[in-house]
């Protein structure tokens, strides 16, 4: 808005002052109308260009008078048309003329919001806020009027800001009740009151949001030290903090430790210990069994001897019925040997059952020695470790207890200080009498496996965390923690599973390797075994181990990928392909689906299916594996057909007729869905 527009309302509003003669000139207007002469067009043509001006100016677009309605009334040759244009003309003209009163009036109280808005716009975010929720208030029903688009830029024009805005405000009003004299009746001046209220209202506001702004300002600085101040507390209570969690979690795993020392300790005795036996000048080592098998044993002798004593008194009745011979009194004497003869053999029988009950119960206790035999080579290796005091690697990973010893590693249940979790820490220690070519062969066997293994996310697949160097000789890799023992460890506790627990944990390694399979690099783990398969605390099945996996690269053929690290892995688990000695052997994902089948088969039947007694070395001697053309089953346990059939298809003889893992994964039996 500008004084363009103050200009064009005085010129509106002196045609509306001089009112007293407007109904002559319309008297004029309409006589010439009936005339019909050129000048009738040229009056209303006047009026109407003067309200068309006042209507842009300060009308809002509905209120005002559209152009072309004025073109079309002008253009109109009917008489009674004419007539009808002088009347509307004026009915519009007063009309115009009241809403431009009232809408400079109000122009004025707007502006002087858009000056308190405008500085109130400086002060800060907070105060911008609230002013914008008034703002959109007031912009809305600027939109209602139309014209008055509150535009900070175009009051500024107006209400210069030398002299203070409120100020010019002020001005401003004054002088729109100067020029134009229909403001100074009596609802102006309550306008202009009510205004002049308003400003100092919103001009207390703005000081109450200034002092605000100003506390909003000194609460940040003060919220800002008080965040750095508690930062570096947090800095510095870190290792205070990581210090305490690794004490909490040494005491726990030292009583840990104790608690296992002394289980041993006792099942020592129950079931045996490792004692040393010399013979001559030779001393070695020699299980001793404990008192729960010497009484087992005792007890077995005596069921032997009681059954061996009825069996001679048994032989003695029938010999005694024999002398005797046909002249005796044969029905007396039948009688007799047969009431004798039930009772041993009564006997017999109960001795039967007896014996059955013990061998079960040796069977039990041989488990348990399994058992008590591993936690004392896992006590043994962890008091032997050099990393069993505890140490915190990395600056992070606590050590705690020894899970178990591998080949070529040492594994510990640890605690990532960072992550606040359980992890398990393999460490890698190379031997100091290795050559350095055996060490280099070692260190580029572990980066490939990390490298292929880090990249791996699946929840059947155990995740690889991190891996550290420790010092020259050794590195570590961070594995996820599972904590529910392996299925080499389960197996030995319970060599027979139930085919629905041994289902579902195949189907649960086959969603593992559909992953690897289905990855742009597929993956053949190759080494599918019940020691690489862990369980977590719910029971989920993961496969772990990707130290002999191969990366199938893209140009392999149908055939499959040169198997270059022949005679690695676990040969039970490995199919006839893999002991290929004419030609190197070409490999593929058929090889885990053959691990799977004998996997499966030893769940399910407590033995592997081929060259379960013999040693790794007999196996490849025997051609064990290169014979394995067929599998047979026992008879018990009872096992489905369809599970049979399902081994019989992973274990086919032929790579080239074995499905491979895309394919088993879509085998019926191991769909889960409802039929
Ligand atoms: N991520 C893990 N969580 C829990 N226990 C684990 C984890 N990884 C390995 N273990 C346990 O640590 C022990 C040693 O594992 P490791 O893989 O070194 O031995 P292995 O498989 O018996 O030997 P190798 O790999 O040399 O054939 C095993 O008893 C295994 O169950």
């Amino acid at each position: 808005m500008s004084d363009d527009m103050l200009l064009h309302f005085s010129s509106n509003s002196s045609n509306q002052s001089d009112q007293s003669s407007l109904p002559t000139k319309i008297a004029k207007l309409e006589a010439r109308m009936v005339g019909k002469t050129s000048s009738a067009v040229t009056a209303p043509a006047q009026v109407q260009s003067t309200l068309w001006s006042a209507a842009v100016k300060f009308g809002s677009p509905s209120d005002s008078l559209p152009p072309e309605s004025l073109v079309s009334s002008d253009d109109s040759e009917d008489e009674n048309g004419g007539e009808f244009l002088i009347q509307a003309n004026t009915q519009k003209r007063q009309k115009v003329e009241d809403s431009t009163l009232f809408e400079h009036v109000e122009a004025a109280a707007d502006a002087r919001q858009v000056i308190v808005e405008s500085d109130s716009n400086k002060v800060g975010p907070d105060v911008n806020k609230k002013k914008h929720g008034r703002g959109r208030g007031s912009s809305a029903s600027s939109r209602g009027r139309g014209y008055r688009v509150c535009d900070p830029t175009r009051m500024e024009t107006v209400f210069s800001p030398s002299n203070g805005q409120l100020e010019n405000s002020h001005k401003m009003q004054e002088r729109v009740s100067n020029d134009h004299p229909g403001l100074d009746g009596h609802t102006s001046l309550e306008e202009v009151t009510s205004l002049r209220a308003k400003v100092a209202a919103l001009e207390e506001e703005l000081t109450k949001s200034r002092e605000e702004n100003s506390d909003h300002r000194n609460q940040r600085q003060q919220l800002e030290k008080e965040l750095k101040d508690l930062k570096d507390y947090e800095l510095q209570m870190k290792p205070k903090r990581m210090k305490i969690i690794s004490d909490l979690l040494i005491t726990i795993s030292k009583a840990e430790r104790q608690e296992a020392r002394m289980k041993v300790r006792q099942d020592s005795l129950r079931l045996g210990n490792v004692g040393v036996v010399r013979a001559g000048t030779v001393i070695s080592e020699a299980w001793e069994d404990g008192q729960a098998f010497k009484d087992l044993n005792t007890h077995l002798r005596n069921l032997l001897e009681n059954k061996e004593a009825v069996e001679r008194q048994r032989k003695l009745l029938k010999k005694r019925q024999s002398d005797k011979g046909e002249g005796s009194d044969t029905e007396a004497v039948h009688d007799d040997v047969l009431f004798l003869d039930e009772v041993y053999k009564s006997r017999l029988a109960s001795i039967k059952r007896e014996e059955e009950t013990v061998m079960r119960d040796r069977d039990r206790y041989e488990l348990e020695k399994g058992r008590l035999i591993r936690e004392m080579k896992r006590i043994r290796d962890e008091d032997g470790s050099r990393f069993n005091n505890f140490q915190i690697l990395n600056h992070r990973y606590a050590l705690l207890n020894l899970l178990g010893k591998g080949g070529f590693s040492e594994v510990y249940k640890a605690f990532d200080l960072v992550e606040h979790r359980y992890v398990a820490c393999k460490l890698h220690g190379l031997h100091a009498q290795w050559s350095e070519d055996k060490k280099q062969s070692y260190i580029r066997h572990a980066i490939r496996e990390y490298n292929i293994h880090k990249t791996l996310v699946h929840p059947h697949i155990v995740r690889l965390w991190d891996i550290f160097e420790i010092d020259p000789n050794t590195f570590c890799t961070v594995l996820e923690y599972c904590s529910g023992k392996d299925l080499d460890i389960v197996l030995k506790a319970t060599p027979v599973l139930p085919e629905k627990e041994a289902r579902i944990i195949i189907v649960q390694i086959f969603q593992g390797l559909v992953y690897l399979n289905k990855r742009s690099q597929k993956i053949i783990h190759y080494d599918l075994k019940p020691g690489n398969v862990l369980f977590d605390e719910l029971g989920f099945a993961k496969v772990t181990d990707f130290g002999l996996s191969k990366i199938v690269e893209d140009d392999v053929g149908s055939q499959g990928m040169e198997l270059t690290s022949q005679g690695a892995g676990t040969y039970w688990y490995l199919p006839p392909e893999c002991f290929e000695l004419n030609k190197t052997p070409l490999i593929s994902s058929k090889v885990d689906v053959w691990s799977v089948g004998i996997l499966f088969y030893q769940m399910l039947f407590g033995r592997r299916p081929f060259g379960h007694d013999q040693s790794q070395e007999k196996i490849l001697r025997e051609d064990t594996i290169i014979k394995a053309r067929k599998v047979d089953f026992p008879s018990r346990p009872s096992v489905s057909n369809e599970a049979k059939d399902f081994i019989r298809r992973c274990l086919t003889y032929s790579q080239a007729e074995r499905p491979d893992v895309l394919t088993v994964a879509q085998d019926p039996y191991l769909s889960y869905t409802k039929k």
